[in-house]
């Protein structure tokens, strides 16, 4: 699914599916917006979703935020690489920017759920990383989905209930993170991310490079 794009040491590398996912409020939107601002080369994949704005998200940079009709007329189009319904409502995945961003050597940062991160693993195994955020007891989680003050007590209450089911998915993921102190998980996902740029099965220009190496040490 992956062309080449190049490392920051020049050598051409396959692009990655970097994906995060955790029970509700344990922090991946966070930890997302970290990787966004610190690290070059990677593109956030913009979910579409029928769940109603929340107070201070950006429509086409949060999530595009569509109605069920639209929603549904993406699924019938194969507009989206995965989707599924988490919460009562639908989440996607447009598959164009992700094709766009990886054909042109970018990585791609996906905050998406267990059954999302399944269905992407099915398409294309080798190029997925994913890494599952665990918040260090439920009572910080529930703290955490206060202080975010974003949704109401009953939307909070279910996404309670949910994180246990959630969490039990946690197996299936290549990394975990215990996020106890934002800095040290973002440094430890800085870390996860940065290793996986350097496998030596991604990085296609490495026979290249070795060949040229060789030629230079035998001139
Ligand atoms: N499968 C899938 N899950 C998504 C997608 N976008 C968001 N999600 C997941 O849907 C869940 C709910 O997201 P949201 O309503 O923003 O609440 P959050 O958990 O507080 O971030 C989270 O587990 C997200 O990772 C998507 O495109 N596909
Ligand atoms: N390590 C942490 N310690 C304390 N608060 C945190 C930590 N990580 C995230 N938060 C806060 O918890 C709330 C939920 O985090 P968020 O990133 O929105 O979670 P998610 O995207 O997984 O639902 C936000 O208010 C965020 O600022």
């Amino acid at each position: 699914m992956t062309t080449g794009g190049h490392g920051t040491d020049g050598v051409e590398r396959r692009g990655l599916m970097f994906v995060l996912s955790s029970p509700s409020g344990a922090g991946k939107t966070t930890l997302s917006r970290l990787l966004m601002d610190r690290m070059t080369g990677l593109k956030m994949s913009v979910s579409a979703t029928t769940r109603p704005k929340r107070p201070g998200e950006v429509d086409g940079k949060d999530y595009l935020f569509v109605d069920k009709p639209r929603f549904d007329a993406m699924v019938e189009g194969d507009e989206l690489l995965e989707w599924a319904t988490v919460f009562d409502n639908s989440y996607g995945t447009p598959r164009a920017p992700v094709e766009a961003a990886l054909s042109s050597g970018q990585d791609v940062l996906f905050d998406i759920d267990w059954q999302g991160t399944q269905q992407l693993r099915e398409k294309a195994r080798a190029d997925v990383v994913s890494v599952f955020i665990l918040p260090p007891s439920a009572a910080d989680l529930e703290k955490r989905l206060h202080s975010r003050a974003q949704d109401s007590d009953e939307v909070i209450r279910k996404r309670m209930s949910r994180a246990s089911h959630e969490m039990s998915h946690w197996a299936e993921y290549d990394y975990i993170v215990i996020n106890h102190d934002v800095d040290e998980a973002f440094a430890e996902v800085q870390s996860i991310l940065k290793a996986e740029r350097l496998k030596r099965e991604r990085r296609i220009g490495l026979v290249g490079f070795v060949r040229s190496l060789q030629g230079q040490l035998q001139a």
